[in-house]
């Protein structure tokens, strides 16, 4: 049962073996699947612990990666159609199958997961944002490490024929998704947090985690601290 003003969160995952490639020089292939596996559990576990996020739906390229990374976490693991590869794809896949379903007010809330530091209270204050797109920002006030948008429309319509709003991740994704809330006519608000600004992609965003989050990570992928 879907609540007011809640949203039914969409992971992507891309795989087991490609992801993570920017610490592929620090990090070996076996401790790069660890870290990813680590990194999208705590952030699964995050969203299904706070409050308004109604369900969690990964989108994957790699099913079996994904379901043995998630063992013992209730979340639906949806694949990636080969034929739409990359990260927007993926998402728009996501929200099509969402949008075939039963008519559901639940928001989307995209969260990538690979974000180290990010809390049930970070979740919930973008829940809480009035504006119907909320952008949470990288370190660098860019890119977009959450996004959440209005709930897909019913009867199995593409979203985009109703808002006109297209995922558009990658390099400049903080203006690009703030080109399309205007587009579409849709308020925007753009939000930076500790928790949510910090994804794990880099040896200097690791180096700019709070102590306790490295200590907790570094435990799990031994090589990383
Ligand atoms: N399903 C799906 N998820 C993706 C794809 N590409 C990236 N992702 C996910 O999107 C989020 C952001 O990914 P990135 O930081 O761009 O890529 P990454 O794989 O984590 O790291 P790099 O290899 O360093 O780019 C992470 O949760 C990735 O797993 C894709 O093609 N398909
Ligand atoms: C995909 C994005 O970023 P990154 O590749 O740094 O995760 C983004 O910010 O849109």
């Amino acid at each position: 049962m879907t609540r007011p003003g809640g949203a039914t969160a969409v992971v992507p995952l891309r795989d087991g073996v490609s992801g993570k490639s920017r610490l592929a020089a620090v990090l070996d292939p076996g401790a790069r699947r660890r870290l990813v596996r680590v990194l999208a559990r705590h952030v699964v576990g995050t969203l299904l612990a706070s409050d308004g996020v109604d369900g969690v739906v990964v989108v994957t390229a790699d099913p079996a990666f994904t379901r043995e990374s998630l063992a013992g976490l209730d979340v639906e693991v949806l694949e990636q159609p080969v034929a739409r590869p990359g990260l927007n794809a993926a998402l728009e896949h996501a929200r099509e199958v969402l949008a075939a379903r039963a008519p559901s007010s639940a928001r989307l809330l995209v969260a990538h997961a690979d974000l180290p530091a990010l809390t049930r209270a970070d979740v919930m204050a973008l829940l809480a944002e009035p504006a119907p797109v909320v952008i949470a920002t990288d370190r660098n006030r860019s890119g977009t490490n959450l996004l959440l948008v209005p709930p897909p429309s019913p009867a199995g319509l593409p979203f985009e024929t109703e808002v006109g709003f297209r995922f558009r991740f990658g390099v400049g994704s903080l203006a690009a998704h703030l080109v399309e809330a205007a587009a579409a006519g849709l308020d925007a608000s753009v939000v930076h947090r500790p928790g949510t600004a910090v994804d794990l992609d880099t040896a200097d965003d690791w180096a700019e985690l709070p102590a306790a989050v490295r200590a907790a990570v570094g435990r799990e992928v031994p090589g990383l601290m």
